[in-house]
């Protein structure tokens, strides 16, 4: 192979550096002086993704450079292409002046920051000191000594919701959200009156018809549904809906995912990352790791609002106390954040707790005023709201006569928008009963092992602060996505990473994106034999977000699906035979994360057995599996192979239609709080610009030409040119 030219390597650098957003002639500037100050040694320049150029950067910037250059000549990459490549061939000196400050040579610690800056030598010490690391650690800044508390100091301040008579005029694009500096980090919308603006109803807008996207053949012959079967048509699952209210009364409650009415502690399920928690029975969660195998930590809750936290330790040793135990956690804090404020106390969190628990159930005389701990307290020190565990209403469990669906907001005030329902067909028919859950519920048996330890420092950025986007360099947190955060600062997904996983979701099918599991190992296969040979799996690109471990703020741009939906969102009926569906109220821009699907987290055996158990009232069951990841994995065990039913628990997402092929919205797997992609959030983006009030769509994966058990469950009616269900489709009638 031809050796890589010095200027192929100073256009790489240069690129690098603009795509970290440094103007051109700075970056020309301080690569000369870096060559001179390192010999011609690219490699120092290039190691850890060209770190020590930023850097380089960085403090040129700090020393004034930049005002130096002027504003235009920080920003004037992309012209004078040429200009840079003749100019690497530099004369050497062991220590030089980079844009003014004096740098050591290469052979003294080459890449630390001269002593006297203003920055916070200890991290960067902290930094310097991690040389594995693949990615760049953005070093803390050290923060003017205020006697501000840690949230005083946030960089990014969350904008507060306004009273309603501050409300601004929301745009089509939201409200935007701007930093100090001017720079949009958000848009925002905020909760209107549903009834005031739009009219009640309108007439729906279907999907607008898409280009030519593929030749006709390239779509047909696809092996299997990724999804599991259910036998019911529309027409039956329409009749299906009428009984669903009725026999949800009657219904048994399911085994698992459901809130027992029974004290034992293994009957409940947990809810993740988000509010109003339900409880986390599964104690090996919260069990004391592996060095004290004999003293376990329990964590158990009633569906009569109680919890409690338990020390168990066999007879022969002593139970810690309480206060030597928190002293412990606290020290351990200490020593995994570094940045406790001095009074931190692990008592005084879980009083807070306490209170604030009685303050969000004022009616509730079950909720008991004792508190546990939980593994998490975030990395700001305070308590992470994601990982709290709280009891939650029991009227939620299906085998509870509940109130038919509040119109006015089918989430019943779960998310931050109300979502109305609309019914201009049919005036008396409401959605089917559902609890609608704003995050995932996790089954006794799925092993979802949700414990920070478990979160490696190269899985988190620990060492971050603010807004981990706004950072000159990305943190380990980029890494899942190839070193490029997935989201842009205005929070929408990178345009190249969303056409990537178009492609991927548009080539389902093809088997480049599948992997097939060895004979006898297909999680899938296990549990259900009539399904044959694995029909392999779709491998896909992941998105990670940043999170508890992580040292950035609530704020910080790498949390987008976790801050829940932000666009206005209606159910209506659909009047074309597809039942309920949803549309949007505002425009929605392309990239834009509008909600999870949320639902029930069960094995796939154990979706298997209660799908054999009540195939009926399972009708409008989309239950999909979480094997984005299973490529990475052989043996997988039956309670890892994990899959996400939302037929008795589900949220907004439950009313989104299939469309094959074209739908406006992709799925992307999400790792938010747990490394090891069996357990992710299945979060959907725009795959394009919507406009108002236009149905909301996504491809199921259904294979419409498989046998009757490998189909999807209904016949479809999409109305997309592509349609896959060839027997049944309305190409050309999808419009009405
Ligand atoms: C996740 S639910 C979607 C909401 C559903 N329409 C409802 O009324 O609750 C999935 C069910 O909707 C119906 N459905 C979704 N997309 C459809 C399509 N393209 N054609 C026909 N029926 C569809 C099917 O009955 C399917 O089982």
């Amino acid at each position: 192979m031809r050796p890589i030219t010095s200027n192929e390597r100073a256009r790489m650098a240069l690129n690098a550096m603009k795509d970290l957003g440094f103007g051109r002639k700075l970056a020309v500037k301080v690569l000369k002086n870096l060559l001179k100050l390192y010999e011609n040694k690219w490699e120092l320049i290039e190691d850890e993704n060209y770190r020590a150029f930023a850097e380089a950067i960085l403090d040129a910037q700090d020393d004034g450079i930049t005002r130096q250059l002027g504003n235009d000549e920080m920003s004037d990459f992309g012209a004078q292409d040429q200009q840079f490549t003749e100019t690497f061939t530099q004369e050497v000196s062991p220590s030089l002046n980079i844009c003014g400050s004096e740098v050591p040579g290469p052979s003294s610690s080459s890449r630390r920051r001269k002593p006297d800056h203003n920055r916070h030598d200890e991290m960067d010490d902290l930094v310097d000191a991690e040389t594995d690391s693949p990615l760049l650690k953005r070093p803390r800044r050290k923060q003017p000594e205020t006697g501000a508390s840690s949230e005083d100091r946030a960089i990014i301040p969350m904008p507060q919701e306004p009273s309603p008579s501050s409300l601004p005029s929301p745009t089509s694009e939201g409200t935007r959200v701007v930093n100090e500096s001017g720079k949009v980090i958000k848009y925002v919308n905020y909760r209107r009156d549903v009834n005031s603006k739009r009219p009640r109803s309108a007439p729906l807008k279907e999907p607008k018809e898409e280009p030519d996207l593929l030749p006709e053949s390239n779509y047909g012959g696809a092996p299997l549904a990724v999804i599991f079967p259910s036998d019911s048509d529309s027409a039956g699952n329409r009749e299906s809906y009428s009984q669903g209210s009725q026999e949800g009364s009657e219904r048994q409650t399911p085994k698992t995912g459901v809130p027992s009415t029974s004290k034992a502690p293994n009957t409940t399920s947990s809810h993740i990352n988000g509010q109003n928690i339900t409880i986390a029975p599964c104690t090996n969660t919260y069990v004391v790791p592996e060095g004290s195998p004999c003293t376990k930590l329990e964590i158990a809750s009633s569906s009569n609002g109680e919890f409690k936290l338990a020390i168990y330790s066999p007879a022969n040793l002593p139970t810690p106390s309480l206060s030597d135990f928190f002293k412990l956690v606290e020290d351990k804090c200490l020593h995994s954040y570094k940045l406790l404020l001095p009074d931190f106390s692990l008592s005084r969190i879980m009083n807070e707790m306490c209170e604030a628990l009685v303050e969000c159930n004022p009616s509730d005389s079950g909720v008991s005023s004792s508190c546990m701990p939980d593994e998490a307290t975030d990395a700001n020190g305070g308590p992470d709201e994601n990982a709290m565990v709280v009891a939650q209403n029991p009227q939620l469990a299906l085998g509870v006569v509940r109130p038919a669906h509040d119109s006015s907001d089918v989430a019943r005030g779960e998310e931050k928008f109300l979502i109305p329902i609309f019914n201009d067909y049919t005036s008396d028919e409401t959605p089917p009963n559902f609890a609608y859950i704003p995050q995932n519920l996790v089954s006794d048996n799925a092993c979802l092992n949700l414990c920070l330890a478990r979160i490696g420092d190269e899985n988190c950025c620990a060492d971050c602060y603010g807004d981990c986007l706004a950072g000159p360099v990305s943190c380990a947190c980029a890494r899942e996505t190839g070193g490029d955060f997935a989201y842009n600062s205005e929070g929408l997904v990178r345009r190249e990473f969303l056409d990537e996983c178009l492609e991927i979701a548009h080539d389902r099918w093809d088997p480049r994106h599948r992997v097939y599991c060895n004979e006898g190992e297909c999680p899938v296969e296990r549990s259900n034999e009539a399904m044959g040979k694995c029909k392999g799996h779709l491998m896909r690109k992941f998105i990670k977000e940043c999170w508890s471990k992580c040292g950035c703020s609530k704020g910080c741009g790498n949390r987008v699906v976790q801050r829940g939906i932000t666009v206005q969102l209606q159910v209506f009926m659909n009047g074309n035979g597809k039942g309920w569906g949803l549309r949007t109220v505002d425009e929605i821009p392309k990239g834009t994360f509008v909600c999870e699907y949320a639902g029930e987290i069960l094995t796939a055996k154990e979706y298997q057995e209660r799908y054999n158990q009540r195939k009926a009232s399972l009708m409008n069951s989309q239950p999909m599996l979480l094997d984005a990841d299973w490529a990475q994995r052989s043996g997988l065990k039956n309670e890892e192979a994990l899959c996400l039913d939302a037929t008795f628990y589900g949220n907004i997402a439950r009313f989104i239609n299939h469309r094959c092929y074209d739908a406006n919205l992709v799925e992307i797997p999400v790792e938010i709080e747990t490394p090891d992609h069996l357990y992710y959030h299945l979060a959907l983006f725009s795959s394009r610009k919507i406009e108002p009030l236009e149905e909301l769509t996504w491809d199921y994966g259904i294979d419409f030409k498989g046998t009757e058990l490998q189909n999807g469950s209904f016949k479809c009616l999409c109305g997309s040119k592509y349609c896959r269900d060839t027997k049944h489709s309305r190409k050309g009638k999808g419009k009405q």
